[in-house]
């Protein structure tokens, strides 16, 4: 991309929140970072109003409100437009592209410039991925009214794992209806695994492709991703981001025959109608997606709020504590199984996300854990004070020679999208 003085939006649409980064482009090619970070907004508790609205210009204005007219995704992205008008120095003329994350890309293994055909196929594959697809869909539409001079391009989640080997990717049913209908692993978090991986590299001065990590991606969805010499060998999510881990309102993995015993309703379709575009799911995979996970629990989508309940000295708060030890639970299921995939020989465990960034508790936990595989003792010293620890990666094992690290990176989805825009030819 040769360009100076332009402006790249990166958009990252979540089940119910906003993430919006603004950038400018660095003139010349010879930066570490191509991008410079001019604002960051971020929108969350979209479904469920009154929004939570932030927008931090980078040495500049800082706004903290509740807004009760945001109720989807493209109202909450007019109110960004709307925030970012009032800011004489970022005229909306100068932005040139917009990245828009799209969990479900298929096969596409590339970015795309958004046309009618690349619309099309992701719309198709709203179904596989019904908390995201159709809310990125909609901001995408609101795109040539707001940003009239910046193309739309689409980055997909499923691209970084397209190295899975196929005996990894398949399910175990008739190979010919697979193929047909795409029934496979997909695998989600990919821009987060692409970032966490680069900034790993750097941090530990070993070429990416010569890496081999366990990265936990530990937010409102969850997964783990199994990196061999810098590829996605394995990943938790699947056909759709409901497999694997549980989160905020997913089960993750649960037996497929749960749900014909859980309602006799399971089968049938619902409409969606949260989502901008149609949508046909069965009433399980709606359960399943937005009635399960910590809020089905615990009442609360706040890893936060239920490590606090769980921990409570005056006496214990069994939901919480349930909540709090099955996920390290199914989190240990995957490290032990990459471990062991990976042949023991693993540069770091690395934790990311909401929850493995903020939840010293949890790496805590984990850590206690993996420690008979080779890892070392998480320092309590270092843990407590990630927090306040500058950089983008931070090694929280105790020093001294280590061959294994437990690292957590503060993963960016935005940053990623506008580094690969800039640096790519988009
Ligand atoms: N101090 C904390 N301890 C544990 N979990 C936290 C803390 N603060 C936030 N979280 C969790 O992080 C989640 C958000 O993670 P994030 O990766 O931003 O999610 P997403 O992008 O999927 O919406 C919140 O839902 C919350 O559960
Ligand atoms: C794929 C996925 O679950 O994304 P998020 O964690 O942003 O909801
Ligand atoms: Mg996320």
């Amino acid at each position: 991309m040769s360009t100076k003085n332009n402006l790249v939006l990166s958009v990252n649409a979540g089940s119910s929140s906003l993430k919006i980064s603004l950038y400018s482009v660095r003139p010349g090619g010879d930066h570490l970072e191509p991008v410079e970070l001019k604002v960051t907004s971020s929108i969350s508790n979209i479904s469920a109003p009154p929004a939570k609205f932030s927008f931090k210009v980078v040495q500049g204005t800082t706004k903290d409100e509740k807004v009760q007219k945001i109720h989807d995704h493209p109202s909450a992205f007019a109110h960004f437009i709307d925030c970012l008008d009032e800011e004489p120095d970022l005229d909306r003329a100068r932005i040139t592209h917009v990245c828009h994350r799209v969990v479900h890309g298929g096969d596409y293994t590339d970015p795309v410039a958004v046309n009618d055909e690349a619309y099309n196929h992701i719309e198709r594959l709203s179904d596989l991925a019904p908390l995201h697809n159709g809310a990125s869909l909609a901001v995408i539409q609101t795109c040539p009214s707001q940003l009239s001079n910046a193309k739309s391009i689409a980055f997909f989640d499923t691209a970084f794992h397209r190295s899975i080997p196929p005996h990894i990717s398949s399910y175990a049913i008739d190979q010919k209806i697979a193929k047909q209908r795409g029934l496979k692993k997909y695998g989600f978090h990919g821009l987060s695994y692409s970032f966490i991986l680069r900034s790993v590299s750097h941090f530990l001065e070993k070429p990416a492709n010569t890496l081999n990590l366990i990265v936990l991606h530990l937010g409102s969805g969850a997964s783990a991703c199994c990196i061999q010499h810098g590829q996605s060998l394995d990943t938790s999510m699947g056909l759709t981001p409901l497999n694997g881990l549980p989160g905020a309102t997913r089960s993750g993995t649960i037996d497929p025959s749960l749900i014909f015993h859980y309602t006799n309703k399971a089968g049938r379709m619902s409409h969606d109608k949260a989502n901008a575009v149609d949508l046909q799911v069965t009433q399980a995979e709606h359960i399943l997606n937005t009635q399960a996970g910590w809020k089905a629990l615990t009442g609360t989508t706040d890893f936060g709020e239920i490590t606090a309940r769980a921990q409570k000295a005056d006496g214990v708060d069994a939901d919480a504590r349930l909540a709090f030890e099955l996920f390290a639970d199914r989190v240990m299921d995957f490290v032990g199984a990459y471990h062991l995939k990976l042949g023991a020989k693993v540069d770091a465990l690395v934790f990311s996300g909401g929850i493995g960034e903020r939840s010293k508790e949890l790496r805590a936990f984990i850590g206690e854990r993996v420690e008979c595989l080779g890892y070392p003792h998480v320092d309590e010293q270092r843990n407590g004070a990630v927090d306040t620890t500058e950089g983008i990666v931070v090694d929280v094992g105790v020093s001294g020679s280590q061959t294994k690290r437990v690292l957590v990176c503060r993963t960016d989805e935005q940053l990623e999208m506008a580094r690969q825009c800039t640096l790519g030819s988009m």
